[in-house]
């Protein structure tokens, strides 16, 4: 698919990566257009590189062959390949991980207001939208706390209340919720999905959970084993707002989920086969 709105345009990227003499490829081929105010994820096998495209999308990491776009304020800026010198997250890009990167210094306003600071925001301003965030995510009374006083669930809310108070334009999340137990997880899918519906950012996700990605997603990109490829491109019609019971009752939920996991199984299997079948690294 082409379109004029896209955010990130990702053609025939590879990404090789050298360790100690040894070449591993992780990524092979990828094309990819994410367009403006879509919230796409990513799922695939363990090791198939999704980690890899969401650092290689917010310059934590260089590619090798292919290109990479990312248009943000109406300026498109171009990934940088293995031989260019490293770069960094651009303050319209926010990223989440799954480890609760929060500073445990901070409060949890000035956590949240974090990013704000960085970009100069004056303290009356930042605070007043941490303040909307934090009522957002269902942190009301905890402004003043500090990381140790919080469970990992409410760390991880921090996280994404950060992520969203920069008002980025396009939002990176890397399983976000996987270190999460169930109950806690479902809340913040809820409370994620509730944010994403107000603010409408260009998101990709990665998860391990295809619930959660036909939950959250317009569109599902499964990926092949490594090297990762794109196997196929899946839309997610499911009207919103959407509710993780109304969404799991739908009778399209069932034929989605049976359709990724197909396509998941098959992969599995072809990662149990010898090295020599798979084609070996590089
Ligand atoms: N810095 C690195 N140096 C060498 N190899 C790397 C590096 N980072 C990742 N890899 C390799 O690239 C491949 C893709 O890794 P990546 O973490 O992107 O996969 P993933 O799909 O996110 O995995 P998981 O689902 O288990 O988190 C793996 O084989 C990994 O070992």
């Amino acid at each position: 698919m082409t379109s004029d709105s896209w955010k990130i345009r990702i053609s025939g990227l590879t990404k090789r990566f050298e360790s100690r003499g040894m070449q591993v490829k992780a990524l092979e081929d990828i094309s990819l257009e994410v367009p403006d105010g879509r919230f796409y994820s990513l799922v695939g096998p363990s090791g198939c590189g999704k980690t890899t495209l969401l650092r290689i999308v917010g310059a934590l990491e260089r590619h090798t062959e292919g290109q990479v776009l990312i248009r943000q304020s109406g300026t498109e800026t171009a990934g940088a390949k293995d031989s260019s010198p490293s770069g960094s997250l651009s303050p319209l890009t926010s990223m989440v991980f799954q480890d609760q990167s929060v500073f445990p210094w901070m409060t949890v306003r000035d956590n949240i207001a974090f990013g704000l600071k960085a970009r100069g925001i004056p303290r009356k301003v930042r605070h007043a939208k941490a303040d909307e965030f934090i009522r957002k995510i269902g942190l009301s009374g905890f402004e003043q706390a500090l990381p140790h006083q919080l469970s990992g669930g409410m760390k991880q809310r921090v996280s994404v209340a950060r992520a969203f108070a920069n008002d980025p334009e396009i939002l990176l999340m890397d399983e976000p919720f996987g270190a999460l137990d169930e109950q806690n997880r479902l809340v913040l899918q809820e409370e994620l999905l509730r944010i994403w519906e107000e603010t409408r950012k260009t998101v990709l996700f990665v998860t391990h959970s295809i619930d959660e990605a036909i939950l959250l997603s317009d569109r599902i990109v499964v990926m092949s084993a490594r090297p990762g490829r794109i196997l196929e491109i899946i839309d997610v019609d499911l009207p919103r707002p959407r509710q993780v019971e109304a969404v799991r009752a739908h009778s399209q939920f069932g034929e989605l989920f049976s359709r990724i996991w197909h396509l998941l199984r098959q992969q599995e299997e072809a990662s149990h086969l010898p090295a020599a079948a798979e084609g070996g690294a590089g």
